[in-house]
């Protein structure tokens, strides 16, 4: 891919205010029309937040005066080849303007070609293909955002209004390419309309398309900016686009924040002609639960082979496919959430404190276990009340809470979705413990495992393995191994 040296940014910058209660910010501040003013004001943009809004403020106060002191500036950065429309808070664009030099070499230095196809996909609509075998662990493409937008906003005028605009930015032949994205309203064979919460507007088309295609990533701004939620954004990639849910995919995503780089990998082998798939959702044990969060989040009925085959079948596909952890053989197979810290990293990376998974999953636990899901339900913003956020961990930590309130906002598998990450976290803190050799803290938590997966009725097998290892923690296959890391 060829890029400019030097991006363009578009002339026709637009910037959009919330007037009334907003704090006016310096003239200066409120557009940015050139490359040159907004790499001039860059970094220095963030003591304004300080003085708008003290950093003390819960959560719910904060997202108050969030709504009500963000200013956003709509800009397009042309690279030749590939367009990206952006709508961000002025401070982030600023940082982000400021950036694009290092992000326009990093672009160079990416292949263009890669082994796959669009093509129709049976039920699923379009769907993407390998062209050539792939091996497991290797690229299979690269992608680069088209259009990013922050995950929450406060706008004076509609959200549907700007995301016109912001879409409308977009060159013709990339907008008619957006167009044709699936939406979740869409008469896909295996698509249902998204049933309409009564009380909210329907999302305008371009904001189902952003949802149905979008995915949540982070920009890389300083850790020290008082608002690292502003940090949370959703982007949308052309050729992540076109790749369809399984909960047995064979692909996975990275996303690199410093180079605005989506890459995805292969989780598996892939034979030529097979289909590229991706998990949309943390693939939960519970086939139901899955196809629940995804009917409800997504608006589509899964049709994946893990869900449509006779079981034993899948079992078949399993085994020459996909090389499925199980628990007592991959620990990272239970971190649902690998924003925290995936325990196999944790578990050998020596300079990863003792605590720090430890700590991060009983934060977590705790929120999750005081949360009153009906207070959530009928509080008026859909948050809680979190502490204040002191560092990247705390963000990260946020941020997963932030992604678990989505899910029991999201419909009746709630209380089940509350229920499946305690189970999921109280695995994680017993398997940090056997990592660490404490026996007496591992027995206390694997004994509470054992009893969630015995009360979810755990075969005679699963009680064994628990077993033996609450008589002889040793057996635990991380027995003391973040110990043996040092
Ligand atoms: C990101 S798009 C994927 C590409 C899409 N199939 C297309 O035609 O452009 C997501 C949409 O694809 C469809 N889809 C993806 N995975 C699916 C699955 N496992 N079962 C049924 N429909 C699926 C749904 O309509 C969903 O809203």
């Amino acid at each position: 891919m060829t890029v400019l040296t030097q991006p363009a940014i578009d002339s026709s910058t637009k910037c959009f205010t919330k007037p009334g209660k907003a704090a006016p910010l310096p003239s200066s501040k409120k557009c940015h029309n050139s490359l040159k003013e907004n790499q001039a004001s860059g970094l220095n943009a963030s003591p304004i937040y300080e003085n708008r809004i003290g950093s003390s403020h819960s959560y719910a106060d904060l997202a108050h005066s969030y709504a009500r002191s963000r200013h956003y500036t709509i800009s397009t950065v042309d690279f030749r080849n590939t367009t990206m429309a952006t709508i961000l808070d002025e401070a982030i664009n600023d940082i982000l303007q400021e950036q694009l030099p290092r992000i326009c070499s990093s672009l160079k230095r990416r292949p263009t070609q890669f082994p796959l196809e669009v093509r129709h996909a049976a039920d699923k609509g379009l769907g993407s293909f390998a062209t050539s075998p792939i091996t497991a662990g290797s690229t299979i493409f690269m992608d680069f955002p088209s259009i990013i937008a922050p995950s929450i906003y406060g706008l004076a005028i509609p959200p549907s209004e700007a995301y016109t605009e912001l879409f409308e930015s977009l060159p013709k032949h990339d907008l008619a390419f957006v167009s044709s994205l699936a939406t979740s309203r869409q008469d896909h064979p295996g698509s249902k309309p998204v049933p309409q919460v009564s009380s909210l507007p329907h999302p305008s088309f371009y904001e189902d398309i952003m949802q149905t295609n979008s995915i949540s990533v982070n920009l890389h701004i300083p850790s020290d900016i008082p608002h690292p939620e502003l940090s949370t954004h959703r982007a949308l990639f052309f050729m992540l686009s076109r790749c369809n849910h399984s909960c047995s995919p064979n692909a996975q995503w990275s996303w690199d924040a410093l180079t605005l780089t989506l890459t995805v990998t292969a989780l598996r082998p892939i034979a030529t002609g097979e289909e590229i798939t991706i998990s949309y959702i943390p693939l939960y044990s519970d086939p139901t639960l899955r196809q629940q969060i995804l009917k409800d989040a997504y608006g589509f009925d899964c049709v994946c082979d893990e869900c449509t085959l006779p079981p034993y079948e899948v079992e078949e596909h399993r085994s020459t496919t996909v090389d499925k952890p199980d628990y007592t053989s991959d620990g990272d197979n239970v971190t649902m959430d690998s924003i925290i810290c995936p325990f196999h990293e944790w578990c050998d990376d020596p300079t990863l404190p003792d605590n720090f998974l430890l700590n991060a999953h009983k934060e977590a636990l705790c929120r999750l276990e005081k949360s009153n899901l009906e207070s959530l339900r009928s509080a008026s913003l859909d948050v809680p009340i979190l502490p204040e956020v002191h560092s990247d961990h705390d963000q990260k930590v946020q941020q997963y809470w932030e992604d678990q309130t989505f899910y029991t906002n999201i419909g009746d598998s709630s209380t089940l979705v509350i229920a499946d990450a305690i189970d999921k976290h109280t695995e994680i803190i017993a398997m940090c413990y056997g990592a660490l050799g404490d026996v007496m803290n591992f027995r206390n938590w694997i004994a509470c495992v054992k009893e969630a997966k015995v009360s979810k009725g755990a075969d005679a097998d699963v009680r064994i393995v628990f077993n033996k290892w609450l008589a002889n923690p040793t057996s635990f296959p991380y027995w003391n191994r973040k110990a043996r890391a040092f």
